[in-house]
């Protein structure tokens, strides 16, 4: 039997700098197709820093990462656009045009990477707005919803792609401990239907709710509970 086996993620001894400071070491890991994985570690220990070196918003100065198919060290510029569409991103803030309507925020995405057959953008704004549970929310201005439809809708932008990886910046930070919840259901669902999850959070509960793999940064390094023995319990 052929396995297709090649990690989404794959990360060698890299370095991971903000400026001249080199906030992680010698990082080392890989994330596999269907993985859910957390990232975790006490502010300022790197998480960020982490996931903006791997949407190539930050240089990969040293070291090894290759995600979806791209090397990032000496990623050219203009590969970057071609980088980020084959990634979903999910932030804390959800950054949504307020005066456009959902419909249309989804819209600029699709035109900016590439989308122009009318009906075909229609169709998967349709499509990824159920996908998130907002069939109903197209004409709606971002004000008119409450903070977890905002950021449902923000994971609704984030799948227009089709990416294979979701990378998710503590997603569920600026919402309610039962809103947060379900924003979390979301992301297990479309991990269970085939995309790749890594996401930084704070969340305890969730933590000791769902047993995922867990990455932690630690003291300039990144731990992985695949093979280090990782505390949740410890505050960070
Ligand atoms: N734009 C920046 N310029 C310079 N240094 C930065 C910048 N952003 C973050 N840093 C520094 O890099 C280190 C790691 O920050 P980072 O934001 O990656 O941590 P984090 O684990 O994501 O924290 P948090 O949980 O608070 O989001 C910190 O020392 C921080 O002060």
């Amino acid at each position: 039997m052929i396995f297709n086996s090649e990690p989404i993620i794959h990360v060698t001894d890299a370095h991971i700098f903000q400026g001249l400071d080199a906030v992680l070491q010698n990082v080392t890991f890989t994330i596999e197709k269907d993985e859910f994985v957390f990232l975790i570690g006490r502010t300022g220990s790197g998480k960020s820093s982490l996931l903006k070196t791997l949407y190539a918003d930050l240089n990969l100065k040293m070291g090894n990462a290759e995600i979806v198919g791209y090397q990032l060290a000496n990623i050219k510029k203009k590969d970057v656009p071609y980088l980020r569409r084959k990634l979903g991103i999910v932030f804390q803030d959800f950054q949504l045009f307020p005066d456009r309507t959902v419909a249309d925020n989804l819209f600029f995405v699709m035109k900016a990477t590439g989308w122009k057959d009318k009906k075909a953008m229609k169709d998967r704004m349709i499509e990824v707005l159920m996908r998130v549970g907002l069939a109903d929310a197209a004409t709606k201005m971002p004000h008119q919803l409450s903070g977890g439809e905002q950021q449902r809708v923000v994971i609704a932008r984030a799948l227009i792609n089709k990416p294979s990886i979701l990378l998710a910046d503590e997603p569920t930070g600026n919402l309610d401990p039962d809103v947060a919840e379900g924003i979390f259901q979301l992301f297990t669902e479309i991990n269970q239907q085939g995309t790749a999850i890594l996401m930084a959070t704070h969340n305890h509960d969730l933590l000791r709710k769902y047993p995922y793999r867990v990455l932690k940064c630690e003291k300039g390094k990144l731990l992985d509970s695949k093979k280090d023995d990782i505390s949740i319990n410890t505050s960070y």
